[in-house]
Protein backbone atom coordinates (compact mmCIF):
# COMPACT_ATOMS: atom_id res chain seq x y z
CA UNK A 1 0.00 0.00 0.00
CA UNK A 2 2.55 2.61 0.77
CA UNK A 3 5.52 3.79 -1.50
CA UNK A 4 8.78 5.75 -1.05
CA UNK A 5 9.22 9.32 0.38
CA UNK A 6 11.94 10.81 2.03
CA UNK A 7 13.22 10.83 5.92
CA UNK A 8 14.89 14.40 7.33
CA UNK A 9 17.81 12.60 6.41
CA UNK A 10 17.54 11.94 2.86
CA UNK A 11 17.29 8.91 2.70
CA UNK A 12 14.04 6.87 1.02
CA UNK A 13 11.69 5.04 3.33
CA UNK A 14 8.02 4.08 3.42
CA UNK A 15 5.54 5.94 4.78
CA UNK A 16 4.23 4.67 7.88
CA UNK A 17 0.41 4.47 9.42
CA UNK A 18 0.83 6.18 13.13
CA UNK A 19 -2.40 4.80 15.18
CA UNK A 20 -4.10 6.32 18.32
CA UNK A 21 -6.33 4.83 20.17
CA UNK A 22 -7.75 4.93 24.01
CA UNK A 23 -11.26 5.07 25.85
CA UNK A 24 -13.52 8.17 24.96
CA UNK A 25 -11.75 11.57 26.65
CA UNK A 26 -7.80 10.19 27.23
CA UNK A 27 -6.67 12.77 25.02
CA UNK A 28 -5.92 11.49 21.72
CA UNK A 29 -7.32 14.37 19.80
CA UNK A 30 -5.32 16.95 22.08
CA UNK A 31 -2.27 14.59 21.47
CA UNK A 32 -2.72 14.22 17.68
CA UNK A 33 -3.40 18.32 17.04
CA UNK A 34 0.15 18.46 18.52
CA UNK A 35 1.98 15.99 16.74
CA UNK A 36 0.33 17.74 13.53
CA UNK A 37 2.07 21.12 14.63
CA UNK A 38 5.14 19.90 15.15
CA UNK A 39 5.79 17.00 13.07
CA UNK A 40 6.12 17.75 8.93
CA UNK A 41 5.45 15.08 6.63
CA UNK A 42 2.66 13.60 9.12
CA UNK A 43 -1.01 14.35 7.71
CA UNK A 44 -4.05 13.29 9.73
CA UNK A 45 -6.76 11.07 8.49
CA UNK A 46 -10.23 12.67 8.45
CA UNK A 47 -12.59 10.09 9.25
CA UNK A 48 -16.84 10.09 8.00
CA UNK A 49 -19.03 9.54 10.52
CA UNK A 50 -22.74 9.53 10.91
CA UNK A 51 -22.56 10.98 14.39
CA UNK A 52 -24.41 14.86 15.25
CA UNK A 53 -21.03 17.73 14.77
CA UNK A 54 -20.52 19.02 18.16
CA UNK A 55 -20.31 22.41 18.66
CA UNK A 56 -17.16 23.78 17.16
CA UNK A 57 -16.22 21.03 14.85
CA UNK A 58 -15.59 21.84 11.45
CA UNK A 59 -16.28 19.82 8.30
CA UNK A 60 -13.31 18.11 6.64
CA UNK A 61 -11.36 19.33 9.30
CA UNK A 62 -12.50 17.14 12.27
CA UNK A 63 -14.86 14.64 10.09
CA UNK A 64 -16.78 14.51 7.12
CA UNK A 65 -20.17 14.47 8.49
CA UNK A 66 -22.59 11.88 6.48
CA UNK A 67 -25.99 10.53 6.58
CA UNK A 68 -26.14 6.71 7.45
CA UNK A 69 -26.91 5.40 3.69
CA UNK A 70 -24.23 7.58 2.41
CA UNK A 71 -21.86 5.74 4.91
CA UNK A 72 -23.22 2.82 3.80
CA UNK A 73 -22.79 3.67 -0.14
CA UNK A 74 -18.97 4.25 1.20
CA UNK A 75 -18.31 1.01 2.09
CA UNK A 76 -20.25 -0.85 -0.85
CA UNK A 77 -18.02 0.71 -3.04
CA UNK A 78 -15.25 0.19 -1.14
CA UNK A 79 -14.30 3.36 -0.10
CA UNK A 80 -13.20 2.89 3.31
CA UNK A 81 -9.98 1.73 4.72
CA UNK A 82 -11.38 0.26 7.53
CA UNK A 83 -14.50 1.29 9.15
CA UNK A 84 -16.76 0.11 12.62
CA UNK A 85 -19.73 0.65 14.71
CA UNK A 86 -18.38 3.22 17.47
CA UNK A 87 -20.96 4.49 20.46
CA UNK A 88 -23.84 4.00 17.95
CA UNK A 89 -22.54 5.70 15.22
CA UNK A 90 -20.47 4.50 12.09
CA UNK A 91 -17.06 5.67 11.52
CA UNK A 92 -14.51 5.27 8.95
CA UNK A 93 -11.68 6.03 7.18
CA UNK A 94 -11.49 7.20 3.55
CA UNK A 95 -9.00 5.24 1.51
CA UNK A 96 -8.80 7.41 -0.94
CA UNK A 97 -6.70 9.96 0.54
CA UNK A 98 -4.92 7.65 3.04
CA UNK A 99 -3.51 6.25 -0.21
CA UNK A 100 -2.61 9.47 -1.96
CA UNK A 101 -0.49 10.52 1.30
CA UNK A 102 1.59 7.36 1.47
CA UNK A 103 2.08 7.79 -2.02
CA UNK A 104 3.78 11.30 -1.60
CA UNK A 105 5.74 10.29 0.69
CA UNK A 106 3.96 11.01 3.93
CA UNK A 107 3.27 9.24 7.08
CA UNK A 108 -0.65 9.30 8.14
CA UNK A 109 -2.13 9.99 11.32
CA UNK A 110 -4.87 7.75 12.73
CA UNK A 111 -7.43 8.87 15.38
CA UNK A 112 -9.64 5.28 15.47
CA UNK A 113 -10.60 2.62 17.95
CA UNK A 114 -9.51 -0.92 18.59
CA UNK A 115 -11.87 -2.39 15.59
CA UNK A 116 -10.00 0.05 12.80
CA UNK A 117 -6.75 -0.77 14.08
CA UNK A 118 -7.11 -4.76 13.90
CA UNK A 119 -8.68 -4.00 10.05
CA UNK A 120 -5.77 -1.53 9.28
CA UNK A 121 -3.10 -3.86 10.55
CA UNK A 122 -4.37 -6.87 8.75
CA UNK A 123 -3.80 -5.34 5.94
CA UNK A 124 -0.79 -3.60 6.17
CA UNK A 125 1.04 -4.72 9.92
CA UNK A 126 4.55 -3.88 8.90
CA UNK A 127 3.60 -0.21 8.25
CA UNK A 128 0.97 0.40 10.77
CA UNK A 129 2.58 1.53 14.64
CA UNK A 130 -0.31 1.39 17.10
CA UNK A 131 -0.06 3.05 20.02
CA UNK A 132 -2.88 2.98 23.04
CA UNK A 133 -3.62 5.80 25.43
CA UNK A 134 -4.29 5.71 28.90
CA UNK A 135 -5.79 8.49 31.35
CA UNK A 136 -3.81 8.35 34.78
CA UNK A 137 -7.43 6.72 36.53
CA UNK A 138 -11.04 6.46 36.01
CA UNK A 139 -11.76 9.77 37.97
CA UNK A 140 -9.65 11.90 35.56
CA UNK A 141 -11.64 10.36 32.44
CA UNK A 142 -14.74 11.43 33.62
CA UNK A 143 -13.58 14.73 34.82
CA UNK A 144 -11.74 15.13 31.05
CA UNK A 145 -15.34 14.23 29.68
CA UNK A 146 -17.28 16.81 31.53
CA UNK A 147 -14.30 19.48 30.98
CA UNK A 148 -14.52 19.02 27.20
CA UNK A 149 -18.19 20.22 27.65
CA UNK A 150 -19.36 19.24 24.13
CA UNK A 151 -21.30 15.96 25.41
CA UNK A 152 -24.46 15.63 27.27
CA UNK A 153 -24.55 13.78 31.26
CA UNK A 154 -25.93 10.71 29.01
CA UNK A 155 -23.29 10.51 25.91
CA UNK A 156 -20.57 10.50 28.86
CA UNK A 157 -21.82 8.06 31.08
CA UNK A 158 -22.43 5.67 27.91
CA UNK A 159 -19.00 6.74 27.11
CA UNK A 160 -17.62 5.91 30.66
CA UNK A 161 -19.84 2.24 31.22
CA UNK A 162 -17.76 1.76 27.85
CA UNK A 163 -14.07 2.24 28.73
CA UNK A 164 -13.54 -0.49 30.46
CA UNK A 165 -14.33 -2.28 27.01
CA UNK A 166 -12.09 -0.43 25.38
CA UNK A 167 -8.98 -0.48 27.42
CA UNK A 168 -9.71 -4.20 26.79
CA UNK A 169 -7.70 -4.14 23.66
CA UNK A 170 -4.83 -2.33 25.60
CA UNK A 171 -2.41 -5.41 24.64
CA UNK A 172 -2.96 -5.32 20.62
CA UNK A 173 -0.97 -2.14 20.78
CA UNK A 174 3.01 -2.01 20.39
CA UNK A 175 3.13 1.41 22.74
CA UNK A 176 1.39 2.32 25.53
CA UNK A 177 1.81 5.63 27.04
CA UNK A 178 -0.20 7.21 30.40
CA UNK A 179 -1.61 10.31 29.81
CA UNK A 180 -0.53 12.36 33.09
CA UNK A 181 0.40 15.19 31.94
CA UNK A 182 -0.30 16.55 28.53
CA UNK A 183 2.88 18.08 27.57
CA UNK A 184 4.97 14.64 28.90
CA UNK A 185 2.40 12.14 27.13
CA UNK A 186 3.01 14.63 23.85
CA UNK A 187 7.30 13.82 24.10
CA UNK A 188 6.79 10.06 24.51
CA UNK A 189 4.49 9.87 21.57
CA UNK A 190 6.44 12.06 19.53
CA UNK A 191 9.13 9.64 20.51
CA UNK A 192 7.44 6.83 19.40
CA UNK A 193 7.15 8.54 16.17
CA UNK A 194 10.76 9.73 15.61
CA UNK A 195 12.30 6.25 16.61
CA UNK A 196 9.49 4.27 13.79
CA UNK A 197 10.86 6.83 11.63
CA UNK A 198 14.28 5.27 11.69
CA UNK A 199 13.87 2.07 11.48
CA UNK A 200 15.89 -0.26 9.52
CA UNK A 201 12.73 -1.95 7.66
CA UNK A 202 11.03 1.20 6.48
CA UNK A 203 14.08 2.56 5.28
CA UNK A 204 14.20 1.73 1.39
CA UNK A 205 17.16 3.91 0.47
CA UNK A 206 19.79 2.27 3.01
CA UNK A 207 21.02 -0.08 1.30
CA UNK A 208 21.72 2.55 -1.74
CA UNK A 209 23.13 4.79 0.80
CA UNK A 210 25.65 2.30 2.60
CA UNK A 211 26.46 1.19 -0.46
CA UNK A 212 27.19 5.03 -1.45
CA UNK A 213 29.22 5.20 1.83
CA UNK A 214 31.34 2.01 1.49
CA UNK A 215 32.22 3.22 -2.34
CA UNK A 216 33.70 6.53 -0.94
CA UNK A 217 35.54 4.64 1.49
CA UNK A 218 36.86 2.24 -0.72
CA UNK A 219 37.58 4.67 -3.54
N1 LIG B 1 -3.18 15.25 30.32
C1 LIG B 1 -4.34 15.90 30.38
N2 LIG B 1 -4.72 16.50 31.53
C2 LIG B 1 -5.90 17.15 31.64
N3 LIG B 1 -6.81 17.25 30.61
C3 LIG B 1 -6.50 16.67 29.46
C4 LIG B 1 -5.26 15.96 29.27
N4 LIG B 1 -5.24 15.47 27.99
C5 LIG B 1 -6.40 15.86 27.41
N5 LIG B 1 -7.15 16.58 28.28
C6 LIG B 1 -8.49 17.17 28.07
O1 LIG B 1 -9.42 16.10 28.14
C7 LIG B 1 -10.51 16.32 27.24
C8 LIG B 1 -10.65 15.09 26.32
O2 LIG B 1 -9.50 15.04 25.47
P1 LIG B 1 -9.59 14.63 23.93
O3 LIG B 1 -10.77 15.28 23.29
O4 LIG B 1 -8.24 14.87 23.37
O5 LIG B 1 -9.88 13.07 24.11
P2 LIG B 1 -10.13 11.93 23.01
O6 LIG B 1 -9.37 10.74 23.47
O7 LIG B 1 -9.81 12.46 21.67
O8 LIG B 1 -11.69 11.65 23.13
P3 LIG B 1 -12.70 11.03 22.03
O9 LIG B 1 -12.32 9.62 21.82
O10 LIG B 1 -14.03 11.15 22.70
O11 LIG B 1 -12.62 11.85 20.78
C9 LIG B 1 -10.21 17.62 26.50
O12 LIG B 1 -10.94 18.67 27.12
C10 LIG B 1 -8.71 17.80 26.70
O13 LIG B 1 -8.33 19.17 26.70
N1 LIG C 1 -12.78 2.51 13.65
C1 LIG C 1 -12.84 3.84 13.62
N2 LIG C 1 -12.97 4.54 14.76
C2 LIG C 1 -12.99 5.88 14.68
C3 LIG C 1 -12.88 6.56 13.45
N3 LIG C 1 -12.94 7.90 13.68
C4 LIG C 1 -13.06 8.04 15.02
N4 LIG C 1 -13.11 6.84 15.62
C5 LIG C 1 -13.22 6.55 17.06
O1 LIG C 1 -14.56 6.78 17.49
C6 LIG C 1 -14.54 7.10 18.88
C7 LIG C 1 -15.45 8.26 19.16
O2 LIG C 1 -14.98 9.43 18.54
P1 LIG C 1 -15.70 10.83 18.83
O3 LIG C 1 -15.05 11.81 17.90
O4 LIG C 1 -17.15 10.63 18.57
O5 LIG C 1 -15.42 11.16 20.28
C8 LIG C 1 -13.07 7.36 19.26
O6 LIG C 1 -12.60 6.19 19.92
C9 LIG C 1 -12.41 7.49 17.92
O7 LIG C 1 -11.05 7.07 17.97
C10 LIG C 1 -12.73 5.77 12.26
O8 LIG C 1 -12.61 6.28 11.13
N5 LIG C 1 -12.71 4.45 12.40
Amino acid sequence: MTTGGHGTDGVERRGLMFVLSSPSGAGKTTLSRMLLEREPGLKMSVSATTRQKRPGEVEGRDYFFVSKPRFETMVEQGELLEWATVFDNLYGTPRAPVEAALSAGQDVLFDIDWQGTQQLHQKASVDVVRVFILPPSAGDLEKRLHSRAQDSDEVIRNRMSRASHEMSHWAEYDYIVINHNVDDAFAEVQSILKAERLKRERRTGLVGFVRGLQGQLQG
